[in-house]
């Protein structure tokens, strides 16, 4: 008897009877099912005796997909089941979610490992005369001359195609073997200041076993450069590094600096690679063909299977959570990973999250800090300016104008954050106070007024910008509120002469845009930068020497809890931007609250003390991270079915370890057409929550009103 994990939002593994012919595949192997009426693909999780059906009820499953040598390892299907026990989330949407697409499609294959050509002796001997007709396989051989290559590039350098090369080695000249992994020297980095030193030294010595590591450095304060040390380390001791950095984080810029300083290219992983790509990756990295690889959190399920480090960037970034389908904490589970597979992990990060800060605390992690910037740069000068007394333009206030006159003057460069895409976020009426609402959100459509569109930011709805008002009529529409597009706008005309370069989702769609554009940048003439998020993280602009912070008042006071932490790691972020190199910098930041208390203690006495105080309000709050959240999550076409689903939910539970609040609508109440609320669920003890979650799930699955609504569950939620 088979227990197969499916891709369905169900909860548990599915029996099922070993193949008709053939032996009985194992657990990690992939197999064909019949499920209803459905072909599927399943993993096989474990191979057992008894079922609690009649054996006459099951089914057989199709002959193992693949050979024994490609089945998932025990290591990461551990880790699978962990995650699924603790997400509680169906154990094959974890699994296949975890697993490169093509894992559920039966034709896929693994791609065969790559291999290179080599020249033989007798092949040299026929390159010494002359071509005769033999001109494509003497082309052939003279690329081969130098060292092997890889077939792909072979055929490429000596513009020829298979059957030539099939012939060559068929004649003896050349052989074709598995390829090595390429390496150059690598370069030599900068000599470590003596902070960075320190922190290499104490990680280094904290030994091959597992340990948490939390490198909190300020920006530009050489982080990365501690990281390469360390990846070289293992890289040299044969072992794998596997790198996790933000969804934004993964510029060619951090590549090439990885791949010359450590003389290999990494191999990359991430969502946005063809399904193909990915399962190479896959299996590179089960069958060791790599050490090295950098990608985003769906990396953090590739197969190592030498693992000797774990390395994640900008640890604190919000893009380490998935928030649909599985939901999980990538950065919590890398942790896992590590202890389970008994490696260190290092995190890093300019502005550690409050979770984190209170596991450093706690002991639970190793604090190592970086307090100076590695280039002996001073930290940027934060000026906040009142925006209540000040007239503005196009969102600038004359301060603001003032200081990007002064920078672009010197021969500097200068950037301009907003966090919003757009021309204007509100489109309004004059004379009616009409305004543009998405049909399916609770939010204003944003004007997008180059391609005179309205678009929600939400559900991605579009429609053609009205020219006059669809109410009243009149010629009165303007917008309100500015937008990245508005501000690119209103700097090119202030500042005409001087290139005027928008970094956002709009302006740098394709693939290869933000790799210029950074490169222009870099190379330093004067120019306003004009972005969003996109702009604040990692970047490293030698010539920036002005950040000017449009509005972060929004998240000032704010209904969601999370809202002060991530405006002051954006501050932070974003102000890093400035003076990296030589000349110092200088941050202005707008805004209606210069007395807010936090918004202060940050500009004042900076990150560490800042969090330090949020801590302490989270701990008298009785808020993560003193406390363990889940959240139930419903949602529908109405608010009814919604309510009553989470009412009865709520009642659903009478034990006692955990506490029930709610139902209260979503930050969001409508979206995309659905209404949204949730029941939050809060303890003081994780393992005390873990317990209450999986009895009361149990009730909330047999509820009649579950099938009226789309619902789920988020265990140590992000946002409401
Ligand atoms: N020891 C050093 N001596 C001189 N320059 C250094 C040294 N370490 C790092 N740098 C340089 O300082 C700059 C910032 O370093 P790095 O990118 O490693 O910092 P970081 O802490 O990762 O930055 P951020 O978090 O702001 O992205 C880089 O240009 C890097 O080459
Ligand atoms: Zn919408």
């Amino acid at each position: 008897m088979l227990r197969v994990a499916v891709a369905v939002p169900l909860p548990g593994l599915f029996d099922y009877l070993p193949p008709k012919n053939g032996g009985v595949p194992q657990r990690g192997q992939r197999v064909q099912v019949r499920f209803g009426h459905r072909q599927l693909v399943g993993l096989v999780m474990a191979v057992g005796h008894g079922s609690r059906f009649p054996r006459s009820k099951l089914q057989h499953v199709g002959e193992a997909i693949d050979p024994i040598e490609q089945r998932v390892g025990e290591a990461l299907l551990a880790l699978l089941e962990w995650c699924s026990r603790y997400y509680k989330h169906a154990i094959g949407e974890v699994v296949f979610g975890a697993l490169p697409p093509d894992f559920r499609k039966p034709t896929s294959r693994w791609p065969d490992p790559p291999t290179e050509l080599s020249i033989t002796g007798e092949g040299c001997e026929r390159l010494a005369q002359p071509p005769g007709r033999a001109r494509a396989q003497h082309r052939l051989l003279a690329a081969l001359e130098h060292g092997p290559m890889p077939a792909p590039e072979l055929l490429a350098a000596a513009e020829t195609g298979r059957p030539s090369l099939a012939a060559l080695i068929e004649a003896g000249w050349a052989t074709e073997q598995p390829a090595r992994p390429r390496r150059r020297d690598p370069s030599e980095g900068p000599v470590l200041t003596a902070e960075q030193g320190q922190v290499l030294d104490a990680i280094r010595a904290a030994g091959e076993g597992f340990a948490c590591h939390l490198i909190d450095g300020v920006t530009g304060s050489g982080k990365t450069e501690v990281y390469l040390r360390l990846v070289q380390d293992h890289l040299a001791a044969g072992q794998q590094v596997l790198v996790l950095v933000p969804e934004i984080g993964l510029t060619p810029q951090l590549l090439r600096r990885f791949e010359t300083r450590l003389g290999v290219a990494p191999r990359v992983f991430h969502s946005g690679l063809s399904a193909g790509e990915r399962m190479a990756t896959w299996a590179a990295a089960a069958r060791r063909e790599a050490q090295l690889f950098v990608g985003t959190r769906s990396a953090l399920f590739l197969p190592l299977t030498k693992a000797g480090l774990l390395v994640m960037d900008e640890s604190h970034d919000p893009s380490f959570k998935q928030q649909d389908g599985f939901r999980y904490a990538a950065r919590d589970v890398a942790v896992k990973r590590a202890h389970d597979l008994d490696i260190p992990i290092v995190l890093g990060t300019a502005t550690p999250s409050l979770e984190t800060l209170h596991n450093a605390r706690a002991g639970r992690y190793h604090q190592h800090r970086l307090v100076t910037r590695a280039t002996g740069a001073s930290p940027p000068a934060i000026r906040v300016v009142d925006l209540r007394t000040r007239r503005t333009e196009a969102g600038l206030c004359p301060d603001a104008l003032a200081a990007i006159g002064e920078t672009l003057a010197r021969g500097e460069q200068a950037l301009v954050f907003l966090n919003r895409r757009g021309y204007a976020p509100v489109l309004l009426c004059h004379e009616c106070g009409w305004h543009a609402r998405c049909r399916q959100c609770d939010a204003n459509l944003t004007w997008h007024r180059a391609g005179r569109v309205l678009v929600c930011h939400h559900c991605e709805a579009r429609e053609r910008a009205p020219d006059v008002c669809p109410d009243c009529r009149a010629d009165a529409l303007q917008g309100a509120g500015e937008g990245t597009e508005q501000l690119e706008q209103a700097l090119g005309r202030l500042f005409s002469g001087t290139p005027v370069y928008r970094v956002d989702r709009d302006a740098v769609r394709r693939k290869g845009e933000l790799e210029s554009l950074v490169e222009t940048v870099r190379s330093g003439e004067p120019c306003l930068l004009v972005g969003t998020q996109m702009l604040a993280k990692g970047h490293h602009f030698p010539k920036v020497t002005l950040v000017v912070v449009v509005n972060i008042d929004q998240a000032l006071y704010s209904a969601d809890f999370r809202a002060l932490e991530r405006m002051g790691q954006m501050l932070v972020q974003v102000a890093g931007r400035a003076g990296r190199a030589q000349a110092p910098g200088t941050v202005i930041l707008q805004t209606h609250h210069p007395d807010h208390d936090a918004l202060r203690t940050l500009v004042e006495e900076g990150y560490p003390a800042f969090a330090g105080n949020q801590l302490d309000e989270r701990r008298l709050a009785g808020l993560p991270p003193f406390a363990f959240q889940a959240v139930l999550r419903a949602d529908a076409p109405d608010r009814e079915p919604v309510r009553a689903f989470l009412q009865a939910a709520r009642q659903a539970w009478q034990g006692r370890g955990m506490s029930l609040h709610g139902p209260f609508p979503a930050m969001m109440e409508k979206r995309a057409g659905r209404v949204r609320w949730y029941l939050l669920a809060q303890s003081e003890e994780r393992p005390i929550l873990q317990r209450a979650l999986d009895n009361w799930l149990d009730a909330v699955r047999r509820l009649p009103t579950a099938r009226q609504v789309r619902w789920a569950i988020d265990v140590d939620p992000q946002e409401f």
